[in-house]
């Protein structure tokens, strides 16, 4: 049997560690890095560390930047007639998974390099090679530039708020499904299942509970362990070249609650609470994915975020019609609204 071609393409460099924002200058040198730069930024991060940035990076000669304010279609468009008129070289995303994935989706559009420079720990984005914007007409994520270096200093990752830190240890445990979903579609339809990216993102979940079991002894050294599985788990997909190790049913269910009420949570928030729902349907120890949850203080409950019970039922419904071509424990058929019901009360989810 004739194998068919398939490309892994991955960053070029990861550099981890401490502080290491101070050392951007350095880096960009190592990288080859020349000018025009683009740095894409959001609001918050821009008062943050933007004056760090920019002391490091002038030296290298022209320097734009843009603001972003959320990852809509218009926004990317905004962003990328900006870029049009810049030209430049690399791009540099900094900030949350809604600024990565922005810039990320623009140099993807003009083929530019792309370097990834996350402030919050918070989602998996960090190193994917796929973007969520909004408004493309599905709520999941589209082809996108891999980054070609990645720059995550834990220092300004472990001062993130706390929600940014326990969105990531919730869209981390999401593999725990994620890649029981995996397996399954592979049983049942014959899909591919890579067994290799499926471990790597097994490994990123495993290494989400260790961090969620220390995060309260000592910071920094869980948002590393958090921030390497987060790389890792990016890098699972990019080897896969789909989202399949990284996103099942967990994430479906969380696509789903932010169609029927956008912005009410964060993307890892209901990726955790989806993981709690999606773990009692498989018949694995659910309770321990909420316990790590309820241990770090992220939400296991609709009240916690102010959803309504009916929004989480409706999402439980609808889910399997989200990305019907990715086959989940939810089936083609989905789940009965008594039977979203009970799922949800039974785990505690609604009361
Ligand atoms: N491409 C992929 O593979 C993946 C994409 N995603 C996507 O990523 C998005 C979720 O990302 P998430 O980071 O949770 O949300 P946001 O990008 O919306 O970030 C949340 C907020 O945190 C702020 N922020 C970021 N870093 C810091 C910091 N160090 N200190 C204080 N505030 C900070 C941001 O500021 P500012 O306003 O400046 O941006 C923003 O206001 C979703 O759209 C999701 O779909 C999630 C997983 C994987
Ligand atoms: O959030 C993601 C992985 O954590 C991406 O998943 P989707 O492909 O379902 O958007
Ligand atoms: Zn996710």
């Amino acid at each position: 049997m004739e194998l068919q071609e398939h490309v892994i393409d991955l960053p070029k460099k990861v550099y981890v560690g401490n502080g290491i924002l101070s050392k951007l200058g350095d880096y960009l040198y190592q990288l080859n890095v020349v000018d025009p730069i683009l740095v894409i930024i959001g609001p918050t991060v821009r008062k943050l560390v933007l004056g760090e940035i920019l002391n490091k990076i002038t030296w290298l000669g022209k320097v734009e930047m843009v603001e972003v304010n959320n990852s809509s279609i218009e926004e990317v468009n905004r962003t990328e007639e900006i870029a049009k008129r810049v030209n430049p070289k690399f791009i540099l995303g900094i900030g949350g998974g809604k600024t990565i994935d922005v810039a990320k989706y623009v140099a993807y559009r003009l083929n530019i390099n792309f370097i990834s420079i996350p402030t919050a720990p918070s989602h998996d984005g960090i190193t994917s090679p796929f973007a969520s914007i909004k408004g493309l007409g599905k709520p999941v994520s589209v082809k996108a530039k891999t980054p070609y270096a990645i720059i995550a200093d834990i220092l300004v990752l472990s001062s993130a708020p706390r929600r940014l830190i326990n969105a990531g240890i919730g869209d981390t445990i999401g593999k725990l499904v994620a890649i029981r979903d995996w397996k399954l579609a592979s049983k049942l339809t014959g899909e591919y299942y890579g067994d290799y990216t499926a471990s790597l993102a097994l490994l990123s979940a495993k290494h989400a509970l260790a961090c969620a079991k220390i995060i309260h002894r000592d910071l920094k050294y869980s948002v590393r362990l958090l921030t390497e599985a987060l790389i890792s788990s990016g890098v699972a997909m990019g080897m896969a070249g789909s989202t399949r190790p990284a996103s099942g049913s967990e994430h479906l269910f969380a696509h789903a609650v932010d169609l029927l009420q956008p912005n009410a949570a964060m993307h890892g928030e209901l990726v955790g609470i989806g993981t709690i729902l999606m773990a009692y349907v498989h018949g694995i120890n659910w309770k321990e994915i909420r316990n790590a949850l309820n241990k770090v203080g992220a939400p296991t409950t609709a009240r916690q975020l102010g959803i309504p019970n009916d929004i989480i039922i409706k999402a439980l419904t609808i889910a399997h019609t989200i990305r019907p071509e990715r086959y989940t424990i939810l089936g083609d058929r989905g789940l009965t609204w008594g039977s979203a019901e009970k799922i949800a009360r039974d785990t505690g989810v609604i009361e």
